[in-house]
């Protein structure tokens, strides 16, 4: 009877343990989610829209167009707002005034890093490196990487341009011309340009023939685009959702490397009839391709180059491609930073993750663009076509002086930035152009909303004029007043590269095409990068006697 009576007592005690731990639980998240953000946070009283009880302002900003909430809400309360996030009540900052994006981006970038959510995605999705970096190890691999970028590798790289573009041209002029009719054919665009820029940043990233325009089936593009078009909200809030659980980015980080998970997770899918593990199970799978293959280019440079190492000659076999550069880098005895294979491999990622989707969704808005104002394609297209008769494969210079390609290519990334935000989180209690910043907040970069502010660029800020170019307003700054691959330390090492593959490839579509819509104006959907929601059907036309490029 004692025992049974001791043994109650002790269930009694832990299970008054149990509800104490699981009621304290309770009220710390109540606390944390709903009251602390409203009655206790320093930045309570501070500029902002009104917000739900308990998920904050997240539907306002997940149900507009990318950034357009923010613009809004910039407009409506002013320079400095704050918003919250759902569960657990975690606060948002935005600030729009140059100075206070000069201390978060530039004076004290470090201070601001990305947030940890925000390194998980990309580093699972685009490799650990220059993206995820913060601090010495970011300053130090950056200094590493910068020389690869020098302008003397881009002019060099340019003329590698060529070739995938006029592939382009000419499977899309043989595909109008076996249409037989003189109205052209409407296109899915993006398909096309991804797999020309996937041919372009193959070659001049990795040194490597993908030639992905004229095979379907190849690997790399076919892995790399089956997980671009896993872009969309409800997948990423899958993933956000697996890289904030505690050891969830170090699982996912895993189950890319291993050769079983992803064919798990698939059967899983299917057992259990299509369920929410359809996409990780896609990501897990097409993840591995893509990282099975970098390693098998990254291992072919190696032992090309220790093999030209041996024979006592350049490490790099004269070759200019990025990565061809990198391990050069990293196995000369000289240099001050080694690279291990792993690192090397992450890089390969970092280019396909940050090189390759940005400049293609950059692409697709500056075809959209064209389209849909004729006056600019036809001045775009007498410039463009004037020089390719001079010149029928024109060299870095020659693209580099078309003003009005310059004008146009500007506009596009300042209305169409490809990536429209981006995040950081204060690393430390922090005062910002006089506001105070508590530790943990999270800081929202509003680039969209900086690109239009009306204050900068006039009350046409909303409107496509590459015009705006030649005559910019009193207040811009080339720094702060177009954020597009935002400003600092971090700021995008590709965007020269990106800059003038677009000029490249415009330049010899507008040349050779005329673009007219065959769709209403395409909803702009982001996950990680702006895309047209359902890709972008344009009706193309050849245009004689363009055909200038296609002659090689
Ligand atoms: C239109 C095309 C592009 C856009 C709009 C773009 C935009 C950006 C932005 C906004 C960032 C900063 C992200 C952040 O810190 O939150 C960034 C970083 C980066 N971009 Fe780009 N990018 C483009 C093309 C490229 C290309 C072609 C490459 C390389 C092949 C590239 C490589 C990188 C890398 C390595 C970083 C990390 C830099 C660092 O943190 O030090 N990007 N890009």
């Amino acid at each position: 009877m004692d025992i049974i009576r001791t043994s109650a007592s002790h269930l009694s005690e832990h299970a008054t343990l149990y509800v104490g731990a699981v009621s304290s639980l309770l009220l710390y998240a109540v606390y944390k989610a709903i009251l602390y953000p409203r009655f206790f946070s320093p930045m309570r009283s501070y500029p902002g829209p009104q917000t739900h009880w308990l998920f904050g302002n997240v539907f306002d900003i997940l149900g507009s167009e990318p950034g357009r909430s923010y613009m809004e809400w910039h407009k409506q309360y002013g320079p400095v707002i704050r918003t919250i996030a759902p569960f657990p009540g975690y606060e948002n900052i935005s600030f729009t005034s140059y100075s206070a994006l000069k201390t978060i981006l530039v004076d004290r970038a470090y201070d601001f890093p990305k947030p940890s959510y925000l390194r998980d995605l990309l580093g699972i999705a685009a490799g650990y490196g220059l993206l995820t970096l913060e601090g010495s190890e970011h300053q130090e691999l950056r200094r590493w990487m910068n020389p690869a970028f020098r302008l003397n590798f881009l002019h060099e790289h340019f003329d590698i341009y060529h070739k995938p573009i006029s592939s382009l041209v000419d499977i899309v002029s043989n595909d109008i011309k076996s249409n037989e009719s003189k109205d052209g054919k409407v296109f899915e665009v993006t398909k096309l340009i991804n797999s020309c820029l996937m041919d372009i940043i193959c070659l001049t990233a990795f040194g490597y023939e993908c030639d992905s325009l004229h095979n379907e089936d190849q690997p790399l593009a076919n892995a790399y685009h089956s997980l671009v078009n896993l872009q969309n909200l409800p997948n990423l809030l899958t993933f956000f959702g697996v890289v904030t659980l505690p050891g969830g980015a170090r699982i996912a980080k895993s189950a890319v490397r291993s050769s079983w998970v992803g064919p798990l997770l698939t059967r899983l899918n299917d057992l259990t009839g299509n369920t929410f593990l359809g996409p990780i199970a896609s990501f897990v799978r097409n993840m591995r391709q893509v990282n099975v293959i970098s390693q098998q280019l990254l291992n072919e440079k190696l032992s090309e180059a220790h093999q030209l190492q041996k024979a006592g000659n350049s490490l790099d076999g004269g070759k200019i491609d990025v990565l061809s550069l990198m391990v050069k880098a990293s196995l000369d005895k000289d240099s001050p930073y080694k690279m291990d294979g792993e690192a090397l491999s992450s890089q390969m990622l970092t280019f396909l993750g940050a090189g390759h989707e940005t400049t293609a969704s950059g692409a697709a808005w500056a075809l959209w663009e064209l389209a849909s104002h004729r006056s600019i394609q036809e001045k775009l297209r007498k410039e463009c076509q004037e020089l390719i008769a001079r010149n029928s494969t024109p060299g870095y210079q020659d693209i580099k002086h078309l003003r009005y390609l310059n004008n146009f290519v500007q506009e596009v990334m300042r209305l169409r930035p490809p990536t429209p935000q981006t995040a950081r989180q204060a690393a430390k209690d922090s005062m910002v152009d006089g506001v105070f910043v508590p530790k943990g907040t999270g800081v929202f970069i509003a680039s969209r909303v900086v690109n239009e502010d009306e204050k900068i660029w006039g009350s046409d800020a909303h409107e496509f004029n590459p015009d705006r170019w030649d005559a910019l307003p009193e207040k811009y700054d080339s720094t702060f007043s177009m954020l597009t691959f935002i400003a600092g330390p971090h700021h995008c090492i590709g965007r020269n590269m990106a800059i003038m593959e677009l000029k490249a490839l415009l330049c010899v579509l507008v040349a050779n095409f005329d673009f007219t819509p065959a769709q209403a104006t395409p909803k702009e959907t982001s996950a990680i990068t702006m895309k047209p929601e359902g890709g972008l059907y344009l009706r193309l036309k050849r245009l004689n006697p363009a055909d200038v490029l296609t002659q090689q």
